[in-house]
């Protein structure tokens, strides 16, 4: 720990210094709603510059500090009274230890290695340095529980009802900056599990009269009032596994409460981890819903029964599974659902094809990152075969034909004998590897980004009868789902491109995104009609 150099004491010499670091504690400190309902880890480190001649010289506790006690006032500013920045929580630690007559100075160190920092990082912290002069600007707080020394309360100290106030954490949501994926409204109570819960009456302050106790509420019931961005995986190795995915794509925008915005490319997989097994098919939606998290996974869950899935072994293969990948910007987690996703950050299966529908996206949480980024150094990014692009609307000819009699869904592994298509070598879309250069983008007038699905296309099979999904539709002139032989091109110069060395001889990549040509966008007809 580097701070800046010695202190004088005031015969003019260095002070002595005692080195306190790594005090750990989840707090509540921070700007946005989820900061402040759901905790994160904060560390601080602390310098005290002292003499400690005279205690060692008595061999005298009483004569110095005892970093035992400085450890745990460090650790109740860090666990205590939520405050929007850090560098109220180091000017607490510092009153706090200049609250000890001994210690001429003090330097502390709050480090935040959770901050809600959109890019990898490993640390933000602050870092000052208070003495008798520079004195910190605000005051010690007092131990909770001893409301005695409510004299010392900071002035700006809130009465109760502000504390409520601020405790709705509404402010904090409105501070908050701008991001693409609002935030899930904060819970008024601590979080799910492994936070502790902070204390949220002011240390210090004679404590108001008991009111009525707000209902702890899990913030993965928790409902939004605005609509929050949801991310969502789906995976198939059994039976018809791209039919499977198709109507679940139609079953998941059918869940009222949630909207089906984009749907990216197919991507075909090697399974990652379980028993041998076929390849996937795997695909990432991107959804708005006004439900709470749970209420997302128990809708997932009744898709993936609608479609057979049986759990029979951890990562076995299955007719379905839906995955929540990322829940706006919500971290947390608790028996039954964990946000975001704690695999998905480093499975190809889920990022590359999210990658494609969301270039700039960013998975939250420890660990996340650029979405493109963490699928450049995915462990099983070998393994993605392929993407296609018009899966949605075609079918038959976008993947190979499924293998002569599949088992009924939920029966039984697709034989490997008989996997999931590979690329196909007929049909409309056929192309050979070798017809698109690897270097070859596809002219970005061939197809406009962001094109939407024709609108006939999108419409899912319940919604218009007339016309089911599992039938070929005619694409319309200069539609991107014509066929278009650059729809397997190799990605050799893609971030998550497999190496050439082992990617297996068939397969075959998207082209770069320059975005040259978008993964046809799916958006899901809203009949406002429709019971949401
Ligand atoms: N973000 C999440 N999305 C879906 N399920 C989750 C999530 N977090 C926790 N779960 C829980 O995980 C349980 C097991 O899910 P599932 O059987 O789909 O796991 P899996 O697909 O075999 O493995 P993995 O979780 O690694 O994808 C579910 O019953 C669910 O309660
Ligand atoms: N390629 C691939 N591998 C997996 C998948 C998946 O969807 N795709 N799902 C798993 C458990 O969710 C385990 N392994």
């Amino acid at each position: 720990m580097t701070f800046s150099g010695a202190v004088p004491g005031p015969d003019g010499q260095p002070l002595d210094q005692i080195r306190l670091t790594g005090v750990t504690a989840t707090g509540h400190h921070g700007v946005l709603a989820h900061e402040r309902a759901e905790g994160q880890v904060f560390r601080a480190d602390v310098v005290l510059h002292l003499d400690t001649r005279a205690a060692a010289r008595g061999d005298d506790l009483a004569a110095t500090v005892s970093y035992a006690d400085v450890a745990e006032d460090v650790h109740d500013v860090l666990a205590g009274r939520p405050a929007d920045l850090v560098e109220t929580v180091a000017e607490r630690i510092a009153a706090a230890a200049l609250a000890y007559p001994a210690v001429h100075a003090v330097d502390v160190r709050v480090h935040k290695p959770q901050a809600p920092i959109a890019v990898p990082f490993d640390d933000v912290e602050v870092a000052i340095r208070r003495d008798r002069v520079r004195t910190p600007v605000v005051p010690a707080e007092a131990p909770a529980g001893e409301p005695e020394q409510a004299a010392q309360v900071e002035p700006e100290a809130p009465t109760a009802p502000e504390q409520a106030e601020a405790d709705s954490h509404e402010p904090a949501a409105e501070r908050a900056p701008v991001t693409a994926v609002p935030a899930p409204p904060a819970p008024p109570a601590p979080p799910v599990t492994g936070v502790p819960a902070f204390d949220p009456e002011p240390l210090g302050v004679v404590p108001a009269p008991p009111e009525e106790p707000e209902p702890v509420r899990d913030p993965l019931d928790v409902a939004p009032d605005e609509p929050v961005e949801v991310v969502i995986a789906l995976g198939a190795n059994l039976g018809e596994a791209q039919a499977t995915l198709r109507q679940a794509v139609t079953d998941i925008d059918r869940i009222a409460g949630l909207q089906v915005m984009e749907v990216s490319p197919l991507a075909r997989t090697a399974a990652v981890g379980g028993p041998e097994q076929p390849d996937f098919l795997n695909a990432v939606l991107l959804a708005r819903t006004t439900l709470s998290p749970r209420e997302v996974l128990h809708a997932c869950q009744r898709v993936e029964e609608q479609h057979g899935r049986v759990r029979e072994e951890r990562w076995g293969p299955r007719t379905l599974d839906v995955d929540i990948v990322q829940y706006g910007t919500l971290v947390a987690t608790a028996d039954d659902l964990e946000l975001p996703h704690p695999r998905a950050r480093e499975r190809a299966f889920v990022l590359v094809p999210w990658a494609e529908v969301a270039p700039d996206a960013v998975l939250h949480g420890l660990g996340g990152g650029p979405v493109a980024q963490l699928a450049a150094t995915a462990p099983d990014r070998s393994g993605i075969r392929w993407l296609a692009l018009d899966w949605l609307a075609d079918p038959q000819d976008t993947v190979a034909p499924a293998p002569p009699a599949p088992p009924a869904p939920g029966t039984g592994p697709v034989p490997s004998s008989a996997p999931l298509p590979e690329r196909p070598t007929s049909g409309a879309h056929a192309v050979p590897p070798q017809t698109v250069p690897p270097q070859q983008p596809v002219p970005p007038q061939a197809v406009p980004p962001q094109q939407a699905l024709p609108p006939q296309a999108a419409v899912p099979p319940q919604q218009a009868p007339a016309q089911p999904v599992h039938e070929p539709i005619p694409p319309a002139p200069d539609s991107p789902f014509a066929p278009r032989p650059e729809q397997y091109a190799p990605a050799t110069d893609r971030a998550y491109a497999a190496p050439s060395d082992t990617a297996p001889s068939d397969t075959a990549y998207l082209p770069p995104t320059d975005r040259a040509f978008a993964p046809p966008s799916y958006h899901p007809p809203h009949a406002d009609d429709r019971d949401r």
